[in-house]
């Protein structure tokens, strides 16, 4: 099954200059969304045993949900600012213009627990870096990252903290 014939390419969406990937078919299709499920499954084998799925607001929710679901795992929200109810632990990060913030529920994990963070997209890294900044801050451990997408022409996998396994299912080389 070729995933990426489901990844539509969109010009200039939502600013001038940029090729927006939607994966909104592939979600569409159920071989597709099934096959990607597995595929970012099978990423996981030689990341250890994993205790939850972290999955970023909002397009990280979907994926990360079924994948939870499919390897018999709980799954963590990671939202944006103001959408989960006090306590929160939060993280501030830069974007290309300007700055972000991402938040945690303070107690969904422990210490020595270990996470997959998943997202659909990896761009400049830095949405999925502060992710596991916040996971970092509960003492729990980023046991691996899983994306669909990889933009390898921007940051992406280099602003993530060395040493730690990233599953990719389509890396796009160029814009
Ligand atoms: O690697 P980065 O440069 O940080 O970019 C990647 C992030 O950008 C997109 O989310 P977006 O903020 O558009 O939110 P959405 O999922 O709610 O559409 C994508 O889903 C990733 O979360
Ligand atoms: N080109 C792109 N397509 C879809 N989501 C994105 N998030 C950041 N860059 C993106």
């Amino acid at each position: 099954m070729e995933l990426r014939s489901l990844i539509r390419l969109v010009p200039d969406f939502p600013k001038p200059g940029i090729l927006f990937r939607d994966m909104t078919p592939l979600l569409q299709d159920p071989t597709g969304f099934r096959v990607a499920i597995e595929q970012l499954a099978a990423g996981t084998t030689g990341m250890g045993s994993l205790d939850y799925i972290v999955g970023i607001e909002s397009r990280g929710f979907i994926l990360g949900a079924a994948l939870a679901q499919h390897l018999g795992l709980g799954f963590v929200p990671v939202r944006k600012p103001g959408k989960l109810p006090p306590p929160v632990l939060s993280q501030r990060y830069s974007l290309e213009y300007g700055e972000d913030e991402l938040q945690l529920r303070a107690h969904a994990l422990r210490p020595g627990e270990r996470v997959l963070i998943v997202d659909d997209l990896i761009a400049t890294g830095g949405t999925a870096a502060a992710t596991a900044e916040l996971v970092a801050q509960t003492g729990a451990e980023v046991g691996g990252f899983a994306f669909l997408i990889e933009l390898a022409f921007l940051p992406g996998c280099k602003a993530l903290p060395a040493g730690i396994p990233t599953h990719v299912l389509m890396v796009e080389e160029s814009e």
